[in-house]
């Protein structure tokens, strides 16, 4: 089954809970939330204030993608905010390694993402200490980009580099329900939608046309 993550980027922040609740009802699986430091990306948003008051209103799984310089400083502080999945750019550690250890340490799944030309294989030593690999549709930053069409030839090689592991297989980044069905095509297990689904006249409808990929 293809997991949907609305990326709560697009969601109205003076009516957060109000779009939880939507996205909730609407049948979405996970909520994505986009951490930045306005240094590792050229934008400020979200701390773990913001992932633990998420927390106490909803079940639904909670993936944190820290776009981050050093992002080991602050996973205990993500961890302990109620994260289920924290993610972690290769780009923005130099001890990655050591970083997957603390999130496991911690109880939480693990992700690496990659950014848009970073090479597959500067993940493949770290792979066994993987829950998830996010590879970056766009470059990371903002919301409401154009998809990078290169994505669908590093999917293929994702997939043959992760083989028979159990890894999900995150992309972020432009998706929409004609780019999600080639990218599911491809291997895709997990697809992050911000603008297509919080932007649309009935979210919903979006997620539910996202959802039946699966089915094609
Ligand atoms: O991480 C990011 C952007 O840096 C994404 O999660 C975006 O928030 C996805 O938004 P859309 O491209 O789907 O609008």
């Amino acid at each position: 089954m293809i997991k949907i993550a609305p990326s709560l980027l697009a969601a109205d922040i003076l009516n957060l809970a109000r779009d939880v609740k939507m996205l909730e009802e609407s049948g979405a699986h996970w909520l994505h939330i986009d951490v930045m430091d306005g240094m590792f990306v050229p934008n400020i948003t979200f701390g773990p204030q913001y992932v633990s008051a998420l927390r106490k209103i909803t079940n639904l799984v909670l993936d944190v993608h820290l776009m981050v310089e050093k992002p080991e400083r602050y996973i205990e502080d993500f961890c302990k905010a109620g994260a289920d999945y924290v993610t972690v750019h290769c780009e923005a550690t130099p001890h990655l390694d050591r970083t997957l250890q603390l999130i496991k340490f911690h109880g939480k799944k693990t992700g690496v993402a990659l950014n848009p030309a970073t090479d597959v294989r500067s993940i493949k030593y770290v792979l066994d200490k993987l829950d998830m690999v996010l590879l970056m549709s766009v470059n990371p930053g903002f919301g409401g980009q154009q998809f990078i069409e290169s994505t669908y030839d590093k999917l293929n090689e994702l997939k043959d580099l992760i083989g028979e592991r159990k890894i999900e297989i995150q992309v972020d980044g432009g998706v929409n329900d004609e780019i999600g069905t080639k990218l599911v095509a491809c291997g895709a297990t997990v697809l992050v939608a911000g603008s297509y689904i919080l932007n649309h006249t009935n979210p919903k409808k979006a997620i539910d046309l996202l959802k039946n990929i699966s089915k094609n």
